[in-house]
C-alpha cells in the first residue's frame, strides 16, 4: 500500500469514528434539528427564543433536542411531558446549570436560591425566604408597608392626572414593587423619601440590564472552554453590576450592625432576621454567610421586581385593548369598594373578577417563559428518550400555555375561562399557582416552583385594582397599542405601555398620601 492509500485510508477511518462516536452520543435523544458540526444550531438561533422553540415543538414534537456549541438543550412544550420532568422526576431536574453571566451576581452560584443546586443550602436559604418573608403571615406582618407604598404611587399618578401626563405604568410599577420588597427586606433604614427613591430608580436599571444579560446568547455558555476569555465581555459587565449592587447592600447591611451594636431599637424586618441566623452561622446543616445575606438580597430584589410589574403592565395593556373587561373590573370594584374611598388589600378576597383577569395574564404572559432552565443530575428518561445529565432543559412554559389542545381559543384574553359558571373559552376551567395543573405553570411546579408567589399574587392584584379603582385610562392622542412581546429571562413588552390617567374617584383629597 502507498503512502498515499494509506493516509486516505488513515483519514476515512478516522471520519467514521468521528460519525460512529457523534451516532452515539445522539442515540436515543429526542428528535431535533441536526445543525452543524461544532456550532450546532446557533447560527439559527432566534432571539425570541420562546416562540423560535414553540415552532421547533411543532416541527419535532412536544420533546426535542438542539445542540447549542457543545450545550445539549432539551425542549418540553407539553403537559405531560413538563409532569415527568417537574413532578414525577423533581429530584433529578431540580438541578440548575449556571450561565456565565449568573456566576458574579449570584456570588458564585452556591450562595443564592435561584442558582443553587438542591442540597443543604439551597433548603436553608429558601426556608428562610418563604417562611420570614413570602410566607402569607409574613406578609400580613408588612401589609402597612404596602399600604404606604400604594398610597404614595397614587398620590404620585394623581400629579401625573392633573398635570395631563402620560405614565410610563411598568416603569411607575416597579418603583412601587421595588420599594415594597426593599421595605420588606430591610424597612425604612435607608433614610429620606428622595434617598428610597434614588435606590428604586438605580435598582431598575440594575434588574433591568441584569435580566437582559441573563437572556442574552453568550459564547461562554455554548463554549464552556471559551469561557476564560469572556469574548462578549458579558462576564466584566456582571461583575461590575455585582459591585455595584453589592455596594448598596454593604451600605445598608453596616448601618443596620453599626445601629444593632450602639443598642439602637432596629426594626424586626427580614434583614434583622437574616443577620441574627448569620450570627448563629446557621442550621447545623449548612452555613448561613454574610454573603448568603446579600445574595438573597440579591435574590428578592431582582426575581421579585420586573416579573411583578410587568405582569401588571400586560394586565393593564390587555385591558385597554379589551375595554369590556376593564369596564367589568371597575365595575366590581365600584360594587365592592366604590368610589368614596380607595381599595385595599383587605379588599381582594372580594374582587373575584380581578382574580380572573390576573390569572389569565400569566397566562398569556408568564414573566418566566422557559422558567429558569433546569438541570438533571444523572442520565434520564423523559417520553422514551433519553435525557443526558447536564443537559439545559427548557420547559416552554408559554407555549403549554399556549397549546390549542389544552385551551380554547388559546390566543385571546378571556379571564371568563377561569370562572366557576364560564361560557366563554374554557367553560369555568379551576387553576391555581401550586402547579398542579401542568397546562397552567406561570410559577413553575415543583420542587424548584417561585418561592414568591403569595407575594406576586398579592402585588399584582393589589396594583391592578389601585389602578381601576382610582383612574380611567387612555391611549396618548395619536398612540396605538402595541402588544409586542420582547424575549428575555423576564419576557418584556417589547414597547413600555405608556398611558394617561384620569381621576374617578369621588374627592381630590383621597389621593393623598
Ligand atoms: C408575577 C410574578 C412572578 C412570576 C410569574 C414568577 C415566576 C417564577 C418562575 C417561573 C420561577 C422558576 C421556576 C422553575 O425554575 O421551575 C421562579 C423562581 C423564583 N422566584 Fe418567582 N415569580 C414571580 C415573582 C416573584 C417574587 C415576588 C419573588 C420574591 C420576592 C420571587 C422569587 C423567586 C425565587 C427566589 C425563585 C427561585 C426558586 C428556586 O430556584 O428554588 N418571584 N419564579
Amino acid at each position: 500500500m502507498d503512502a498515499a492509500t494509506s493516509t486516505t485510508l488513515l483519514y476515512g477511518a478516522l471520519l467514521a469514528a468521528a460519525f460512529l462516536y457523534v451516532a452515539t452520543l445522539r442515540r436515543g435523544l429526542p428528535p431535533g434539528p441536526r445543525g452543524l458540526p461544532l456550532l450546532g444550531s446557533l447560527l439559527s438561533l432566534d432571539p425570541d427564543l420562546h416562540t423560535y422553540f414553540a415552532g421547533l415543538a411543532d416541527k419535532y414534537g412536544p420533546i426535542f433536542s438542539i445542540r447549542l456549541g457543545s450545550k445539549l438543550g432539551i425542549v418540553i412544550t407539553s403537559p405531560a411531558l413538563a409532569r415527568e420532568v417537574l413532578r414525577d422526576n423533581d429530584l433529578i431536574f431540580s438541578n440548575r446549570d449556571i450561565p456565565d453571566a449568573a456566576r458574579s451576581i449570584s456570588y458564585g452560584g452556591g450562595q443564592n436560591i435561584v442558582w443553587n443546586p438542591v442540597g443543604p443550602t439551597w433548603r436553608l436559604l429558601r426556608r428562610v425566604c418563604v417562611r420570614e418573608m413570602l410566607s402569607p403571615a409574613g406578609l400580613q406582618n408588612v401589609h402597612g408597608l404596602r399600604r404606604r407604598e400604594f398610597r404614595a404611587t397614587l398620590a404620585h399618578l394623581h400629579s401625573m392626572a392633573s398635570a395631563g401626563k402620560p405614565v410610563d405604568v411598568g416603569a411607575q410599577m416597579f418603583l412601587t414593587t421595588m420599594n415594597v420588597i426593599t421595605g420588606t427586606l430591610w424597612g425604612g433604614n435607608i433614610g429620606t423619601e428622595s434617598e428610597r427613591t434614588a435606590v428604586g430608580k438605580e435598582f431598575r436599571e440594575l434588574v433591568a440590564e441584569i435580566t437582559e444579560m441573563l437572556g442574552a446568547p453568550n459564547v461562554s455558555d455554548f463554549f464552556p472552554a471559551l469561557a476564560p476569555f469572556d469574548l462578549q465581555g458579558i462576564r466584566k459587565k456582571s461583575d461590575a453590576l455585582k459591585e455595584r449592587f453589592d455596594e448598596i447592600f454593604g451600605r445598608i447591611i453596616e448601618k443596620r450592625v453599626e445601629a444593632d451594636q450602639a443598642g439602637a431599637d432596629t426594626a424586626e424586618d427580614f434583614l434583622e432576621y437574616m443577620l441574627k441566623m448569620e450570627k448563629e452561622g446557621g442550621d447545623g446543616k449548612a452555613a448561613f454567610t454574610m454573603t448568603n445575606v446579600k445574595a438573597l438580597l440579591m435574590d428578592m430584589v431582582v426575581g421579585g421586581t420586573e416579573t411583578t410589574s410587568n405582569t401588571v403592565e400586560w394586565a393593564m395593556a390587555e385591558m385597554l385593548q379589551n375595554r369590556r373587561i376593564l369596564r367589568k373590573v371597575q365595575e366590581e370594584l365600584d360594587a365592592v369598594v366604590g368610589i368614596d374611598g380607595v381599595v385595599e388589600e383587605s379588599d381582594l378576597p372580594q374582587l373575584h373578577y380581578l382574580q380572573l383577569v390576573v390569572k389569565e395574564t400569566l397566562r398569556l404572559h408568564p414573566a418566566l417563559p422557559l422558567m429558569v432552565p433546569h438541570c438533571p443530575s444523572e442520565d434520564t428518561t423523559v417520553g422514551g428518550h433519553r435525557v443526558p445529565a447536564g443537559s439545559r432543559v427548557f420547559v416552554n412554559a408559554w407555549a403549554i400555555m399556549r397549546d390549542p389542545a389544552a385551551w380554547k381559543d388559546p390566543a385571546k384574553f378571556i379571564p371568563e375561562r377561569f370562572a366557576s359558571q364560564a361560557s366563554d373559552g374554557d367553560g369555568g376551567r379551576k387553576v391555581d399557582f401550586t402547579g398542579s395543573e401542568l397546562d397552567y405553570v406561570p410559577f413553575g411546579s415543583g420542587r424548584r416552583i417561585c418561592a414568591g408567589i403569595a407575594m406576586a399574587e398579592r402585588m399584582t392584584a393589589y396594583s391592578v385594582a389601585m389602578l381601576l379603582q382610582a383612574f380611567d385610562w387612555e391611549l396618548p392622542e395619536g398612540a396605538a397599542l402595541d402588544l409586542t412581546e420582547k424575549f428575555g429571562i423576564v419576557m418584556k413588552k417589547a414597547t413600555p405601555l405608556v398611558a394617561v390617567p384620569t381621576p374617578r374617584l369621588s374627592r381630590p383629597e383621597l389621593y393623598s398620601a
